[in-house]
């Protein structure tokens, strides 16, 4: 097996809460994002886009979710805003993939969004050959158009996925994968 089969035959995803710094530097960033958008995508639309929340500024997204939290949960706990909160300043850095589908004269809808989850595994996949661990979350602030708002989305944009980025502090076990009898058809030997 090459090396990145070797990569994709053990990859796994490390939740935010498992991850420490320091999360790719910016130069790093800059390689990992040309990656990711190469992806393929029909009619060259580049249907999407990504917003980089790293450092600091991880804290001013977090406080909008605490604080769309705490606007919807009035008898919330302070823990519970706090692990809220926490969402987004656990991994070192986070890539929102934004989803920037619109509708097309030839190019479905569907096919310009999956072009946008196409992004978040390339970025993946980027960042793993790096060094890096990666996970790949959506949750209620993917669709919460005031936490949408503060990251300065269009009312057509869409979160594909906040891919957390950061070092592992510790290896995640293998977990159950599809059965591939159940998942594949060699169609015409049936
Ligand atoms: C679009 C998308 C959204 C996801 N959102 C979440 C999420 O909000 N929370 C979560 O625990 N896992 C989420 N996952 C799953 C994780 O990314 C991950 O794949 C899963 O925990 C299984 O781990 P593995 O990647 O190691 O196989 C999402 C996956 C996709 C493709």
């Amino acid at each position: 097996m090459s090396e990145m089969m070797t990569m994709m035959a053990r990859r796994r995803s490390v939740p935010p809460a498992g991850m420490k710094g320091p999360g790719p530097d910016r130069g790093q960033l800059e390689q990992l994002l040309t990656l990711a958008a190469r992806v393929p995508d029909h009619g060259k639309l580049a249907p999407f886009r990504f917003v980089v929340i790293a450092g600091a500024a991880r804290e001013r997204l977090a406080e909008a979710v605490a604080a769309a939290a705490r606007a919807d949960l009035p008898g919330a706990t302070a823990a519970a805003i706090a692990a809220e909160r926490a969402r987004f300043t656990q991994a070192p850095v986070i890539v929102a993939v934004v989803s920037t589908a619109r509708p097309h004269p030839k190019i479905p809808l569907w096919e310009q969004q999956l072009c946008a989850g196409a992004a978040c595994m390339a970025l993946t996949l980027a960042a793993n050959a790096m060094g890096f661990v990666t996970s790949w979350l959506t949750g209620w602030p993917a669709f919460d158009r005031r936490v949408l708002n503060v990251l300065g989305l269009a009312p057509h944009e869409r979160i594909a996925g906040y891919v957390h980025i950061g070092q592992a502090t510790a290896t995640p076990p293998e977990r159950e994968r599809p059965d591939m009898t159940q998942i594949v058809t060699w169609f015409g030997e049936e």
